[in-house]
C-alpha cells in the first residue's frame, strides 16, 4: 500500500505562554489542538473554519513555517522533521505552499522567468536546456503566454499572479500542495477559473491538495473530503457531498446554514 500524501497525528501548536522579558505572564493561545488528519494520494482535502480556527497555523506547520509544540507529520510517507533536516531541497521537492496573497508571495525584484527558474535549478538541479523546455511546459500548464517571463509580479492581476505562484509550485515537481486560501483574494469570476485550473492540474500531474478555505462555496467546488476546524480542533471530517447534505456537528450545521451559495441537495 502506498503511503498517504499527508498524515498528521496529534498536532498541537501553542503560541505565547511563559513569562515575557520583564517577568509578566504571556497570554497563551492554543491555535491547533491535537489535530489528526490524513490526505490520501490524489485527494483534495479541504480544511474549513472561521477566522482564528487554526487553519493557517496547521498549513504553516506542514510546510515548516511554524514548529509544532507536539505531534507528528508525515509527508509522502516520510517524517516531516526528518525531511526538513535533509534540507530545503528534499523538503521542497515533496511539498509546496501556495499563499493567499499571490503578489506578496512573489519576490517583487525578480522577473517571472527567475521566479520559475529557481525551483528547477535549486530543487530539481536541472541544467539550462531542460529548464528552458520545462519553462514552456509550465507556462502552458497555467495558461500564461511567453511574454510573461520578462515581466515583474506587480505587473499582473491577482488571478494571473496566482497562476504564476501555482506554476512556481509545479516547477518544484512536488506532488503535494498546501493551498492556503488561494482564491480568497480574487474576484468571484476569476476564482472559478483558478479553481478549474487547480482541478485540471491535479488530474494531469497526480497531485494531492490540502486546501484551506473559509468559503464553503469554494470548498464545495474543489474538495473530495472536508475537515471542519473550530477553536483549533477538527470537529468533523466527511466526504464533501455528505458534509454539505448532512452536516453532523452543531458547528458544521451552523457553518453550512450560513453559507448562502451552497447548492444543498
Ligand atoms: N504567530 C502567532 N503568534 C501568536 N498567536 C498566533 C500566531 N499565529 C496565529 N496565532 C493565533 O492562533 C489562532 C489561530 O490562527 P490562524 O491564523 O491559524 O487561524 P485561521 O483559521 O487561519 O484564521 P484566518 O483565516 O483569519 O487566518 C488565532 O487565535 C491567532 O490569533
Amino acid at each position: 500500500m502506498t503511503a498517504a500524501a499527508i498524515e498528521i497525528l496529534g498536532l498541537t501548536k501553542t503560541f505565547g505562554g511563559g513569562r515575557g522579558l520583564f517577568g509578566q505572564a504571556r497570554h497563551e493561545v492554543k491555535a491547533v489542538r491535537s489535530v489528526s488528519l490524513a490526505v490520501a494520494r490524489g485527494e483534495t482535502l479541504a480544511v474549513v473554519g472561521e477566522s482564528g480556527s487554526g487553519k493557517s497555523t496547521l498549513a504553516r506547520m506542514l510546510v515548516g513555517l511554524e514548529t509544532p509544540t507536539s505531534g507528528t507529520m508525515r509527508i509522502g510517507g516520510r517524517d516531516a522533521s526528518e525531511l526538513r533536516r535533509e534540507g530545503p531541497r528534499a523538503f521542497g521537492k515533496m511539498i509546496q505552499y501556495v499563499f493567499q496573497d499571490p503578489v506578496a508571495s512573489l519576490n517583487p525584484r525578480k522577473t517571472i522567468h527567475d521566479i520559475l527558474d529557481a525551483p528547477m535549478r535549486l530543487l530539481c538541479g536541472y541544467e539550462a536546456p531542460r529548464r528552458r523546455a520545462r519553462m514552456q511546459e509550465l507556462l502552458d500548464a497555467v495558461e500564461l503566454s511567453q511574454d510573461t517571463l520578462s515581466r515583474y509580479p506587480h505587473e499582473f492581476s491577482g488571478g494571473q499572479a496566482q497562476r504564476i505562484a501555482i506554476a512556481r509550485a509545479l516547477a518544484a515537481e512536488a506532488e503535494i500542495m498546501v493551498l492556503d486560501e488561494p482564491v480568497s483574494a480574487l474576484d468571484v469570476s476569476v476564482q472559478a477559473q483558478v479553481l478549474l485550473l487547480l482541478r485540471d492540474l491535479k488530474a494531469r500531474f497526480d497531485l494531492s491538495y490540502l486546501f484551506i478555505s473559509h468559503d464553503l462555496a469554494v470548498v464545495e467546488a474543489i474538495s473530495d473530503r472536508v475537515a471542519v476546524m473550530y477553536l483549533g480542533e477538527v470537529v468533523e471530517t466527511a466526504p464533501a457531498s455528505r458534509l454539505f447534505a448532512h452536516p453532523e456537528h452543531a458547528y458544521t450545521r451552523q457553518l453550512v446554514a450560513s453559507a448562502p451559495r451552497i447548492s444543498r441537495k
